[in-house]
């Protein structure tokens, strides 16, 4: 394994934080934290999920933070998307008030996606507000970890309830991703593939060769190519943090990867495997209204198919329902559809308005084709 560690800043002015990614950082959690200034008088509190920890990595955190002089108390909740819910949220609150946690206190968020959004939510507004850290344990968390979205769902939509609330830090231990299914590397990279997509045309070219590699976990090269995808998500952040118009370009992809991930019931589909159907018909859609050429939409589904994701409509999803779906995103406004549409691979724009006939019958036309 080598040994190279790398640091992105996402700068924030005085919410500044860095994101350091490398070999077993877990067992460094206690000692970072001191020096994020997270302070030990107060009894904190690590989120986690059964997966990971039965995978050990929960220990390794503990005892890392309990060396350093932290009092720490875990919760861990069931695996899977299911558990990011209010009803969830509601019983990790329990747990904090139960260990005593204070206005002083911080939550460390050890897992994936749904530990960092859920254990952010609840971060972000426990006593109105407490410091936390990301722990991140998938490869799709490099982009989950970063930039202050938390939230849970709701039955009418994806990560409705939730706030901007920055974590004091990032620590991105990669040994941890070696107990990861496969099926889990393959949704991770479809968000590294999406930061190719939207910001970087190199790297895009870069994932293109490298792609074999990048499912094996090649230690030579993972910690260089989540440095360079987590570089792309804050230099997003940094420019528009609360979304006012820029920001909404992560969101390639997941008008539709949403729809999917809420109809289908969450759990179904993977997010990464949701958002790579989405990143298909947003490129089909880009080809469709004439923003891009059909070589570059087929290339996109070229790469998310060799990395072995899926790209095809759901047969068994009503087109009528996805627009529907569509129509609740968070980017609508007055029930227009929004989306994020691609000119060129490297750059994307977002397009408000769309005429709804199109994107249905798109919808129709890929479903049948699948
Ligand atoms: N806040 C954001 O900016 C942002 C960005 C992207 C995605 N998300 C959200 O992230 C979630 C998806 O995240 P995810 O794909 O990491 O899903 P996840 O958190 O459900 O993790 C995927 C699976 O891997 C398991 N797991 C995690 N780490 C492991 C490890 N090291 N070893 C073994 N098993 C492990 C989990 O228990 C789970 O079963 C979605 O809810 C999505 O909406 C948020
Ligand atoms: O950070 C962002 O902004 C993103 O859009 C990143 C997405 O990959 C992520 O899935 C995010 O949670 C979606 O945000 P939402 O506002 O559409 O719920
Ligand atoms: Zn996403």
């Amino acid at each position: 394994m080598s040994g190279e560690q790398q640091t992105v800043t996402v700068d924030l002015g005085e919410r500044s934080y860095q994101i350091l990614i490398g070999e077993g950082l877990l067992h460094e959690t206690g000692k970072l934290a001191q020096q994020a200034g997270i302070s030990s008088k107060s009894a904190c509190l690590v989120v986690s999920d059964s997966h990971v920890a039965a995978a050990g990595h929960l220990k390794k955190v503990t005892d890392s933070l309990r060396n350093s002089g932290y009092r720490v108390a875990e919760a861990v909740i069931p695996a899977g998307e299911e558990s990011k819910t209010l009803a969830v949220a509601e019983q990790v609150f329990d747990q904090a008030f139960d260990a005593g946690l204070d206005r002083k206190s911080a939550i460390f968020a050890l897992g994936g996606g749904v530990v960092g959004d859920l254990a952010g939510f609840v971060a972000a507004t426990y006593m109105r507000g407490i410091a936390f850290v990301q722990l991140p344990t998938t490869v799709l968390a490099h982009d989950s970890s970063v930039g202050g979205k938390v939230a849970v769902n709701h039955p009418k939509g994806k990560n409705v309830i939730g706030a901007f609330h920055q974590p004091k830090q990032v620590v991105y231990d990669i040994s941890a991703l070696r107990t990861l299914p496969l099926r889990e590397i393959r949704s991770g990279v479809a968000e590294v593939i999406k930061h190719g997509i939207i910001w970087d045309r190199s790297f895009f070219e870069w994932i293109e060769t490298s792609i074999d590699p990048i499912i094996e976990l090649d230690s030579r090269i993972l910690a260089n190519m989540l440095a360079r995808s987590c570089a792309v998500k804050a230099a997003v952040v940094s420019k528009d943090e609360k979304e006012d118009n820029l920001r909404a370009i992560l969101n390639f992809g997941h008008t539709l990867g949403h729809a999917i991930e809420s109809l289908a019931r969450y759990g179904t589909y993977t997010h990464g495997e949701a958002i790579s159907i989405g990143m298909v018909f947003a490129a089909e859609l880009s080809c469709e209204l004439g923003k891009t050429d059909r070589a570059s939409a087929e290339r996109i589904r070229n790469l998310l198919q060799r990395a072995g994701l899926p790209t095809e409509m759901p047969a068994n999803l009503d087109p009528a329902a996805l627009l529907q779906s569509m129509k609740q995103d968070k980017k609508a406004t007055g029930g227009k559809l929004t989306f994020v549409l691609m000119s060129e691979i490297g750059r994307v724009e977002i397009i408000n308005d769309i005429d709804e006939t199109v994107v249905l019958n798109l919808l129709r036309r890929l479903g049948r084709s699948s």
